[in-house]
């Protein structure tokens, strides 16, 4: 198994399974799927709305000896209503209570947008918080407080930018260890991955194959396909391997942790193999130079006239 390395030597394993879109009457197996056939590393968040079966999963695993809690590294995300420092440990603690568990491996502010307690997705003004109300620090500050509190053992972030990263450096206590951003050949995130790394943080890419299964709601009619792209397919010719594959190895061989999520058995062990296709520098260049940009996930759903945020202040510049 291939891993990424924390500072103080705690090891991630690379490939981790998504559960956003899972839902609860199929996650429960898709864990327990993943799990043996050999991840060790599950992406979970409050918003995906099933952490509950997610749990009931983890419970399953440990009670049959499946796996040890300590075998396995478990991430969830503070969602926006909880960006207060007083609301942080509870939403942990909500958080920890679901999944069943009494730690986390690692803990990330989900994004750098604040909503009003109570609230899933804002629709009005009054519903945000500005920066003013609840700067990034004061959130930073909750996520130090459950780490302190020993309910994470790591701490970072979920779609942050340099700007905001930089921001968080200047009070923070703990310097964040963790950006997990959208990342794939059509948004290769160089300057970002190498900003984090340079800071001693690590990356962990997610929609790694384009998020297919997203909403149409969310969804633009003309986005380009991963999957279906001519080079990516031709370097999985040449591998004996399949696109999805390819896409998950992109991540692997530049040291970023990749979760893609699948709830089909046969495409999650598929996923896992992807730690060993090696890949070479043409292959490489090639997808890190692949001509189309694009970005899946684009925040659009927390900006524009009812938000005080903008969207070009979410993303690098
Ligand atoms: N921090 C954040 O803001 C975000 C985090 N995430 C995290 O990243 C994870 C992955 O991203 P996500 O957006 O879900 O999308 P992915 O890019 O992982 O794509 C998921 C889609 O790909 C399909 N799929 C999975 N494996 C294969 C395969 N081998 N061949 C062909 N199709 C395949 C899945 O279908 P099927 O299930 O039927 O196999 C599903 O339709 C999320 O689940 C979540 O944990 C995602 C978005 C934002
Ligand atoms: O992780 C994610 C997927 O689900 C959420 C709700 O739509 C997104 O906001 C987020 O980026």
């Amino acid at each position: 198994m291939k891993y990424i390395t924390f500072k103080n030597g705690d090891q991630m394993p690379i490939i981790g399974l998504g559960t956003w879109k899972s839902k609860p009457g199929e996650v429960y197996d898709a864990v327990l799927w993943a799990l043996e056939a050999g991840y060790r590393h599950i992406d979970c968040a409050a918003v995906y709305n099933n952490e509950k079966e997610v749990g009931n999963a983890f419970e399953k695993a440990f009670t049959s000896g499946l796996v040890k809690r300590e075998e396995i590294f478990i991430t969830s995300k503070l969602w926006n209503s909880s960006h207060r420092f007083e609301d942080v440990v509870p939403a942990l603690n909500k958080t920890l209570k679901d999944l069943k568990l009494d730690y986390l491996d690692l803990y990330l502010i989900h994004w750098p947008i604040a909503f009003k307690a109570g609230v899933g997705f804002a629709q009005t003004r009054e519903e945000f918080y500005t920066y003013k109300d609840v700067p990034l620090a004061q959130t930073w500050a909750g996520m130090e407080e459950a780490h302190a509190q020993g309910l994470t053992r790591h701490i970072g972030m979920s779609n942050f930018n340099r700007a905001k990263l930089e921001e968080i450096f200047q009070t923070a206590e703990i310097k964040p260890e963790m950006n997990q951003i959208e990342l794939h050949p059509y948004l290769p995130q160089k300057k970002l991955v190498e900003f984090c790394k340079s800071h001693g943080m690590l990356v962990t890419a997610y929609s790694p194959l384009g998020s297919g299964d997203r909403a149409t709601s969310i969804k633009k009619d003309d986005e380009p396909s991963l999957l279906e792209n001519d080079t990516i397919k031709a370097i999985a010719e040449k591998h004996g391997c399949s696109p999805a594959q390819v896409l998950i190895s992109f991540a692997v061989h530049r040291d970023i942790a990749v979760i893609p999520k699948s709830t089909n058995k046969d495409r999650i062990k598929e996923n896992l193999k992807a730690e060993d296709i090696e890949l070479d520098t043409d292959d490489l260049k090639k997808l890190l130079d692949i001509g189309t940009s694009y970005r899946f996930i684009d925040g659009s759903f927390f900006t524009g006239s009812k938000s005080p945020y903008n969207l070009s202040d979410l993303w690098e510049k």
